[in-house]
């Protein structure tokens, strides 16, 4: 399994083999020939994959030797300048330019970092381009431990580590580590990463190693340190400069014998089981259910990662998940690797409710086709532009004055908030706004809350854990998915009168351009416009257009209830900036620092969707050294980005002090990532936040918050925290200011 990077010795031998080895004792743990068993040398810039640098690592201090049978070897010196020079001499040397005799020749070689002082000639003599052995080195306790170092105790090395003259019995003359003192070029290298799939490659490499042996968890006893080299198989046979270089064969080796198998013959980045991401162990079925939060899965996944970081694998019953945690990590895969992280997981709720189809669902060419179609048609109907702030601030008439009608008196907003949100999106979608009592539109706005409350809940849960067990089973469900019916029944009408009103030359909305769209790709086998897809895009739009815009305004408004002062604080910048009158514009937000950053921090303190909508790997993903294999489940967690402790001052409270800067403006923060991140990231994100915006300072604009029992008496815990966080309902009182 994959470990850590490691500080290890290279020496390069007059052969032109590059030798690994544990420290300036130990035998090799790996040989490279260089002009016979390397095929390339990249540089860090070039390997895609890069496992996580240690802290202070940098990508362009890294190079890989790509050896046979996708086999590599990863190194990383302290510096680029380090790197660029080691990259100059392999370089070098592999390709016969410089050959490693002349090498030996030129007294001043280098890399010329022995594991003794430097030799008074070296300094003069050294190329100025030569990598250098930083002080810290030369003054190892390993190096000066050496006395009672393996090689001493062994037949090989038996004179005083300075002398130059004594010629080792069993060693080359022309090995630069162990020929004359003179040659010593024994180079204290570089960092390497150590286990799992990234760092495989050849380390396994060792003529000591029964040939035949292909055996994946070969223990290497004889690589110990109280082992000496003649009882290695046999005498200098494990040196360099040995014939057995020539047929170099790949094991398994457990350099630490701690059973945790830092290198085996993976075959480059291919998986083995051994490569996945660690985490808790999983019964068979039910995998970590039983350990596991049913009520709130994010915070058992929190927990989980501080004992197996932040990249684990998890099983919910007999599905497997890497779950990503924290922002450098759920940023590096959704967006630095961003064309391996895209996927979407199956979910069984989800496929049932959309029979299948649709852009939330969907992978591979029909998402590609969907997304792209969706994103340009919101955008032509002014997602993000001037047109959707007319019809927004429309809305917020609507809804200013549904509040008003309240007259004070204590109410539950839910329903009124979704309500104005749903028809911004119905206006998008269906190219019409609904009476805020019609009653039909209500009950499908009930419905879509219950089937979003219903994902959230424990019982959802278990259907897309077990759907075809929970199918055989009682349960709400079943009621929900016939309740579902009556949305789709709902969008088949709509579409329905479209197609009878539909004017090519004038569509009005996203239905009208769908239909325009299946007309024109109508002889087009590979066309994904036809009418699932479209009803299942359409029904997307408007649940995911709604709930989760209304629950984040209603969270808001809880919490300025709860925070009667921030309340206060936005009212006197909203009333200084646009007075009482004026309509609230979104080239206002500009000139409301305060009343941003407030905005901003509610979504990251609600972070409403903690498990992200769960990811997937639709091929073998290599990643921090480990694969991630087909099929497996990703969530790229936002709750822990939301609350990455490295990222945010005071992540477990409600502070918008996270978005402003020591002169009160507002200020960004990369990990402000409610709406996720890379080519899935949520499609309506402008809209939301469009909508988020002009409400919020709409409402506080007309009305002050306040709560029946006062602001002690709002309970901010979420009622449901699976897939969404989902808040209590509450009752709220609207007073006009
Ligand atoms: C506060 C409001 C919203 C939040 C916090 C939110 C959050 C999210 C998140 C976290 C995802 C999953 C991204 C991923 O898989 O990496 C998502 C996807 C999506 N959202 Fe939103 N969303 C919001 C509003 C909206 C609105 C207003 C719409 C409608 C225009 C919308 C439509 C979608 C769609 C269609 C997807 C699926 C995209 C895909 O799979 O390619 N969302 N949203």
């Amino acid at each position: 399994m994959f470990k850590q990077w490691k500080e290890k010795y290279l020496v390069l031998t007059v052969e032109g083999n590059l030798m690994v080895c544990r420290d300036a004792d130990s035998p090799p743990d790996q040989v490279v020939a260089l002009q016979s068993n390397c095929e390339s040398i990249v540089e860090g810039k070039e390997i895609l994959d890069l496992p996580r640098l240690p802290s202070g690592g940098r990508r362009d201090s890294c190079f890989a030797l790509i050896l046979p049978q996708d086999k590599f070897l990863l190194l990383m010196s302290d510096s680029p300048d380090e790197c660029t020079q080691w990259l100059k001499l392999l370089r070098k040397v592999k390709e016969g330019v410089t050959s490693p005799l002349a090498l030996k020749r030129q007294q001043s070689i280098t890399p010329c970092i022995t594991d003794r002082e430097p030799l008074p000639d070296v300094s003069s003599d050294k190329d100025p381009s030569s990598p250098h052995l930083s002080d810290k080195g030369l003054s190892s306790p390993r190096v000066r431990s050496r006395e009672n170092s393996f090689r001493h105790r062994g037949s090989i090395n038996q004179r005083p580590p300075h002398s130059p003259t004594v010629a080792p019995a069993l060693r080359s003359a022309d090995c630069l580590r162990h020929g004359n003192s003179s040659d010593v070029r024994a180079v204290r290298a570089v960092c390497l990463l150590m286990g799992g799939a990234a760092a495989s490659s050849a380390l396994g490499y060792l003529n000591s190693c029964p040939p035949a042996s292909s055996n994946m968890a070969v223990h290497a006893p004889e690589m110990t340190h109280s082992t000496a080299f003649s009882e290695m198989g046999g005498g200098s046979s494990y040196h360099a400069c040995s014939q057995a270089i020539e047929s170099p064969h790949f094991n398994s080796f457990d350099f630490e014998g701690d059973s945790d198998f830092d290198a085996f013959d993976c075959g480059g980045w291919k998986r083995k089981a051994s490569s996945l991401p660690p985490g808790p162990v999983a019964l068979p079925l039910i995998g970590n259910l039983p350990i596991m939060d049913k009520r709130a899965p994010f915070k058992s996944f929190m927990q989980w990662s501080k004992t197996y970081g932040s990249v684990m694998t998890v099983y919910l019953g007999p599905q497997r998940m890497v779950v990503l945690v924290g922002y450098d990590t759920v940023k590096e895969a959704l967006v630095d690797h961003a064309e391996h992280f895209t996927g979407r997981a199956p979910i069984p709720f989800l496929i049932n409710v959309l029979k299948g189809y649709g852009l939330v669902i969907s992978n591979g060419d029909r998402w590609r086709q969907l997304r792209r179609f969706t994103l340009t048609t919101l955008r032509d109907f002014g997602m993000g532009r001037k047109r959707m702030e007319q019809w927004i601030q429309e809305e917020s008439r609507h809804l200013l004055k549904s509040f008003e009608e309240t007259k004070s008196t204590p109410f539950d907003p839910a329903f009124f908030l979704s309500r104005a949100v749903s028809n911004v999106i119905c206006s998008l979608v269906f190219g019409q706004r609904f009476d805020y009592e019609d009653k039909n539109f209500l009950h499908l706005l009930q419905i879509i809350s219950r089937l979003v409350r219903f994902i959230s809940s424990p019982q959802g849960q278990l259907y897309n854990i077990f759907p075809k067990l929970m199918q055989l089973l009682p349960g709400r469900h079943h009621a929900m998915f016939k309740e579902i019916d009556d949305v789709r029944a709902f969008v088949m009408k709509k579409v329905k009168e479209h197609e009878q009103n539909l004017d090519f030359s004038d569509p009005k909305d996203f239905i009208d351009c769908f239909l325009i769209k299946l007309k024109q790709e109508k002889n087009n086998p590979d066309t994904e416009f036809h009418k699932d897809n479209m009803l299942a895009t359409v029904l997307n739009l408007f649940v995911a257009g709604t709930e989760t815009t209304s629950t984040t305004l209603r969270y808001a408004l809880m919490l300025l209830i709860k925070h009667p002062h921030i309340q206060e604080q936005m009212q006197r910048e909203i009333d200084r900036v646009i007075g009482q009158n004026r309509i609230p514009t979104m080239d206002d937000r500009k000139s409301l620092p305060f009343t941003d950053a407030v905005i901003h921090e509610v979504q990251r303190y609600l972070d409403i969707i903690p498990l992200n909508v769960p990811h997937y790997a639709t091929h073998d993903i290599s990643f921090r050294g480990y694969i991630i294999p087909k099929d497996t489940v990703i969530i790229p967690m936002l709750h822990s980005v939301l609350r990455d402790e490295g990222q945010w001052e005071t992540p477990w409270t409600f502070n918008p002090e996270h978005f402003l800067d020591a002169n009160g403006n507002f200020k960004k923060n990369p990990a402000f990532i409610p709406f996720s991140a890379g080519k899935r990231a949520c499609v309506g994100e402008s809209l939301a936040r469009m909508e988020l915006f002009l409400f919020i300072v709409s409402l506080l604009q007309k009305f002050s918050f306040s709560s029946p029992k006062g602001p002690d008496g709002v309970d901010l815990s979420p009622e449901l925290s699976s897939f969404g966080n989902m808040p209590r309902f509450y009752d709220l009182m609207a007073s006009p200011r």
